[in-house]
């Protein structure tokens, strides 16, 4: 059995997704789920594909098959520069319009697997634990997302405050085998259509919060979890609506109704300060962040490309503020690319001898990331115009009787009708469909509250090398000490 086979035979697995009121007994042949599927279906052919699969692949340890790259604990910066190349690849192939292809989450599992001796509560299974269940997600090759905001019910109360105690998810009960919880979790990606759930709480939690501090993973299918997806931004038009009949991951909230986790499953129980190590471990924050930089390259090419594409189709390229804003685009690519560039340069191993590319510049794009990706979507906006609404309803349109007039009055510049009309209407699905709104608050918010992930950039900010040469000329004697 294939890669693809293998992901479609685990999908109908009596797991509790609910879209429109009802459970979505069959995800494969669900228009909301049919077309990226479809997609995560040709992403996983390609392991199986003689030329590509080597470049997406590793041999397990452990069974000798090739498992996805994003699994490797990178020993070398040969290595590191392997990894990168799968995640170039699938990236690629979706434009950067897919963030959970497991990249991520792969990752994190990959560097807890790699500290797993240094994490972990006062149980001290943490090890063993995280090592069989990175062992088994590796060979399974599951996919996985995570969930790990508490529901947005109220901000300015900590878990603890709320009446109902289990409105943050919770421990209710701990038995023979495992621990019992309740309530909810937001958003999980994709959780529709993965194997597993990594679920812990994201921000830091006071000790008197230690029954909201536990971590777990189990499987999308677990009795008692409840997925509920928002609305579908899918569509079955792939010539009208090219990205949302492909790529709507789709996100969810995940409920927790009394669902049992089995001990095994549960990594750190209770434990604040366990919790955030794990969040702070360098090797899973540096191995993760390499995918979603690679990905966010990807989608700024990709918005670039259609950016150009657009001001020549219109004949618009020649002034020089449209010039001017494409070179705004063409900036933002060339400065993610350089700081991949930079992360892979100052790659370094760590006492463990594990490679890990550099974090500063990996953070440091996916801060810019957030305010790109609106500005880039912004530019479109301002270079399209009213030619996004110069578009016939539906393509078919053309070979109906109006069809000599929209070869006349729809062609671009340079282009036929046919043409201009397919360009705009992708780029229209980038920019202003219900998947493209979607897109840019993704893009804003996936990593965390921008307000915070920049002033946590600057708290962690090694500052002192800025600031010893401001010191040494401000505090410069007149004889020219400390300054030129
Ligand atoms: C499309 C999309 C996909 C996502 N996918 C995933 C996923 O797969 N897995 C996952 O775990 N998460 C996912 N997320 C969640 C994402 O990580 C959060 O949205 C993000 O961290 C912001 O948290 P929040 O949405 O709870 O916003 P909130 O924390 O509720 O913030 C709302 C507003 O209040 C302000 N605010 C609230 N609290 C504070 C505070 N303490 N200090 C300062 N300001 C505050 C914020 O600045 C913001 O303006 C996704 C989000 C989106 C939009």
């Amino acid at each position: 059995m294939g890669a693809r086979q293998r992901y479609l035979s685990r999908r109908n697995d009596g797991r509790s997704v609910w879209l429109n009121g009802q459970v979505v007994h069959d995800l494969i042949g669900h228009p909301a789920f049919a077309g990226t599927i479809d997609t995560i279906g040709k992403l996983l052919d390609l392991q199986d594909d003689p030329h590509v699969g080597p470049s997406l692949t590793f041999r397990s340890p452990d069974t000798g098959q090739p498992v996805n790259l994003a699994y490797l604990v990178p020993r070398s910066r040969e290595e590191l520069l392997q990894k990168q190349t799968a995640y170039d690849i699938w990236s690629e192939r979706t434009f950067g319009m897919m963030s959970r292809l497991s990249d991520y989450s792969r990752s994190l599992l990959t560097g807890w697997y790699a500290s797993r001796h240094v994490l972990g509560g006062g149980d001290g299974q943490f090890a063993e634990k995280i090592e069989r269940y990175y062992r088994e997600s590796r060979d399974q090759e599951w996919f996985s997302t995570t969930a790990l905001h508490d529901p947005q019910v109220d901000r300015s109360k900590r878990s603890s405050q709320f009446d109902d105690p289990y409105t943050h998810l919770r421990i209710v009960r701990e038995t023979e085998d495992g621990i019992v919880v309740r309530g909810a979790k937001m958003i999980a990606t994709g959780a529709p259509y993965v194997d597993e759930l990594l679920v812990y709480p994201y921000h830091r939690r006071p000790q008197s919060e230690e029954r909201y501090a536990t971590m777990f993973a189990i499987p999308a299918a677990t009795p008692g979890v409840h997925i509920v997806c928002r609305e579908s931004f899918a569509s079955a038009e792939r010539e009208d609506h090219p990205l949302s009949s492909r790529f709507d991951e789709m996100d969810a909230v995940v409920v927790f109704d009394d669902a049992l986790i089995p001990w095994e499953r549960v990594f750190i129980k209770d434990d604040p300060d366990a919790i955030w190590a794990v969040r702070q471990d360098p090797v899973a924050v540096a191995l993760s962040q390499q995918p979603t930089v690679v990905r966010l390259l990807h989608k700024l090419e990709f918005v670039a490309a259609i950016g150009h594409e657009m001001a020549a189709t219109i004949g618009a390229q020649h002034y020089l503020h449209v010039q001017e804003k494409l070179g705004e685009l063409i900036v933002q690519v060339e400065t993610v690319r350089a700081l991949l560039l930079a992360a892979h340069e100052q790659a370094k191993p760590n006492p463990s001898g594990v490679w890990l590319p550099a974090v500063e510049p990996l953070t440091t794009a996916r801060n810019l990331g957030s305010r790109f990706y609106p500005r880039a979507i912004e530019i479109l906006q301002q270079i399209g115009a009213g030619g996004f609404m110069q578009v016939p309803s539906s393509l078919a349109e053309r070979n109906g009787p109006l069809g000599p007039f929209l070869e006349k009055y729809y062609r671009g510049a340079e282009a036929d009708a046919d043409t201009r009309v397919k360009l705009f209407k992708l780029a229209w699905d980038l920019i202003g469909s219900p998947l493209a709104s979607r897109h840019e608050l993704y893009e804003r918010f996936y990593s965390g509250d921008p307000v915070r992930t920049y002033a946590s950039q600057y708290l962690g900010y090694e500052k002192q090398a800025l600031t010893d040469a401001v010191w040494a000329l401000a505090k410069a004697n007149g004889r020219g000490e400390g300054s030129v």
